[in-house]
């Protein structure tokens, strides 16, 4: 029997407007937790304000057609004035130069109600010009910091871009000064510790928040700028890559909220930063960080959307760098997000989905080149009846083992040693699949900021796994990740297989995620793209498998699209 998902006569509606979800009009969560003062505290601050802002979430028609899919509030919106509205977060590519920020201000202002705090990442390539700038500083001796190309073409971006933006050079020269120093002490000290890697790359995210409030001053619009460290975000002090404490909550819910009742001014907040809670030190959150600053501000005010704005039209069925064709994805749930972040989609961070699930608040991804873009809501739940597939993601440079031990058979605690190894060496898996004689995981080498898994953190998991089992060590592999409904799985995997078996690509590995969103395949890192582009094709792009019959469309309307069994 074949099965076959067919269009009807008109294509679905891949960008069909997303209805936005409403402002707060009265009682606010803010409002509340404020008028509480005091009598709440910690975390029950954060929470009062996402509870309050679940119970007033509701749906409103569309704006004002604009800028599709943003919420623009009706009526007068007089009663909510006193609360901080939405978060809009903008990464880098949207804040790259003086023209993209006079963009980004025309953004902010094109909705006069709304009151937003905004997240800005660091301007363009900044944060790899920072890393590469330090390590050449590592070894440059001090005389020869002004030469370093990389501290050069920032500076020049940023002066360039105040210039452009007509304010003072003030506005940036101490920060840049800064900036130098702290080149020279690498220079000097001929060392770039971790956390004096956080510490450089800040300025980023420092310059970029400090250039763009001052000229959203200088328009007007009265602004102030934050750091993130000094606002409330508290983190573990894994530098790099630390995690964001719960204490954090309540203590941006506070600032920020105090900040706004004693003077009106939206907040421009450096995203990506933290402050190590023992260290007192500057902490990153992992590259692509600020979608996660704005997904924990969002959570910590109770505020009724975040919006993270990028340069591409929300979430897309694939990566467009591996694949042109993609297509913007209407709809994701927090799970679905997660798990695409997770696997390896640049579009979101990896932890960013959890604050904004947890305080149940809707995420909007917009394109700031393209606005009038639907983009793409995850929120909570959607109906996944007609769900099939959503998006393909691709690992690339993973490292497979099959860990295989005749003496698993019947036997207890082998996972628990094999687990335990790499819990010991501090290196992540991926995906497992094991059977009654062995176990194969992937490692992401990627979990380790800035620097590969390298081949002698390998041998030594080899070498001690090597004590319990059979070890096979398999590099250049890649994760094709079926992001999806997998009530549906069958479907998919019958798809997935015959387009595989039809490029001639061999399977080497198969997870199922405990999510029930996602089926990952192991392929040969060689077979990868071409994998993703026959993949896609065949679910997204109605062009079959090459038989000529069955096709399957992967996100499809009721209207437009029939089921035929
Ligand atoms: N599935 C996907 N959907 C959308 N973009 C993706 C996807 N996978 C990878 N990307 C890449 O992610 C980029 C956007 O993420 P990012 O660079 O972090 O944005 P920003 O810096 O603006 O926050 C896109 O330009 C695109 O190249
Ligand atoms: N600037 C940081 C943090 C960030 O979130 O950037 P972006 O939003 O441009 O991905 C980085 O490059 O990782």
């Amino acid at each position: 029997m074949a099965i076959a998902l067919r269009f009807a006569a008109t294509p679905p509606r891949l960008a069909a407007p997303i209805p936005p979800t409403s402002a707060p009009r009265a009682h606010g969560g803010v409002a509340r937790v404020g008028a509480q003062g005091g009598t709440r505290r910690g975390r029950g601050l954060a929470m009062a304000a996402a509870d309050s802002a679940r119970c007033r979430a509701k749906r409103e028609g569309d704006g004002d057609g604009v800028l599709a899919g943003v919420a623009v509030h009706g009526g007068t919106g007089a009663e909510g004035e006193d609360q901080l509205s939405v978060v809009m977060k903008f990464g880098g590519s949207s804040v790259s130069s003086a023209a993209r920020m006079t963009e980004v201000a025309g953004l902010i202002q094109a909705f006069p109600e709304e009151r937003p705090v905004v997240v800005l990442s660091a301007m363009g390539k900044t944060t790899n010009l920072l890393l590469l700038a330090g390590e050449k500083a590592v070894g440059c001796g001090v005389t020869r910091v002004s030469e370093i190309e990389e501290w050069n073409m920032l500076r020049d971006l940023h002066i360039k871009t105040v210039d452009e933006l007509g304010l003072p050079r003030s506005v940036i020269h101490a920060k840049l000064d800064e900036l130098e120093q702290l080149l020279k002490g690498v220079a000097m000290m001929k060392e770039l510790t971790l956390r004096s890697t956080d510490y450089l790359v800040s300025f980023g995210e420092c310059m970029s928040t400090r250039v763009f409030a001052a000229y959203l001053n200088q328009i007007g619009v009265k602004a102030r700028q934050c750091d993130a460290f000094d606002i409330g975000f508290i983190t573990t002090d894994d530098f790099g890559n630390a995690e964001i404490l719960e204490a954090t909550y309540p203590a941006v819910a506070k600032r920020l909220h105090g900040d706004w009742i004693r003077d009106p001014a939206i907040p421009i907040v450096t995203g990506f930063l933290g402050k190590g809670w023992k260290s007192g030190a500057v902490t990153t959150l992992g590259r692509g960080g600020s979608d996660l600053t704005a997904t924990t501000i969002g959570k910590a005010l109770g505020l009724r959307e975040i919006q993270v704005w990028k340069d591409v039209d929300g979430v897309l069925t694939c990566d467009p760098n591996i694949y042109p064709n993609a297509r913007t994805v209407p709809y994701l749930t927090f799970d679905e997000a997660a798990e695409l972040a997770y696997f390896g989609a640049q579009v979101l961070h990896p932890q960013s989905m959890r604050p904004a699930r947890e305080g149940d608040i809707p995420v909007r991804v917009k394109n700031s080149y393209n606005p009038k873009a639907p983009g793409t809501l995850i929120a909570k739940g959607r109906d996944m009846d007609k769900v099939v597939l959503t998006s393909i993601v691709l690992k690339s440079n993973v490292t497979m083992l099959d860990i295989v031990s005749t003496r698993m058979l019947g036997q207890f605690g082998f996972l628990a040693k094999v687990f335990s190894i790499f819990e010991d060496l501090g290196i992540s898996v991926d995906c497992v699949a094991t059977s009654e004689v062995s176990i194969s995981v992937s490692l992401d080498p990627s979990k380790i900021w800035s620097r590969e898994l390298i081949q002698q953190e390998l041998d030594h998991v080899v070498e001690e796994l090597e004590k319990i089992a059979f070890v096979h060590l398999l590099q250049q592999r890649a994760i094709v990740s079926l992001i999806g409904n997998v009530r549906k799985s069958s479907l998919i995997l019958e798809k997935a297989f015959h387009v595989l078996r039809r490029i001639g690509v061999n399977v080497q590995m198969i997870s199922q995620g405990a999510s029930k969103v996602n089926m990952s395949l192991i392929v040969h890192d060689s077979e990868a793209k071409l994998c993703v582009e026959a993949l896609h094709q065949a679910f997204f792009e109605g062009e079959g498998d090459g038989d000529g019959d069955d096709r399957l469309m992967a996100e499809f309307d009721e209207e437009n699209l029939r089921l035929e069994l």
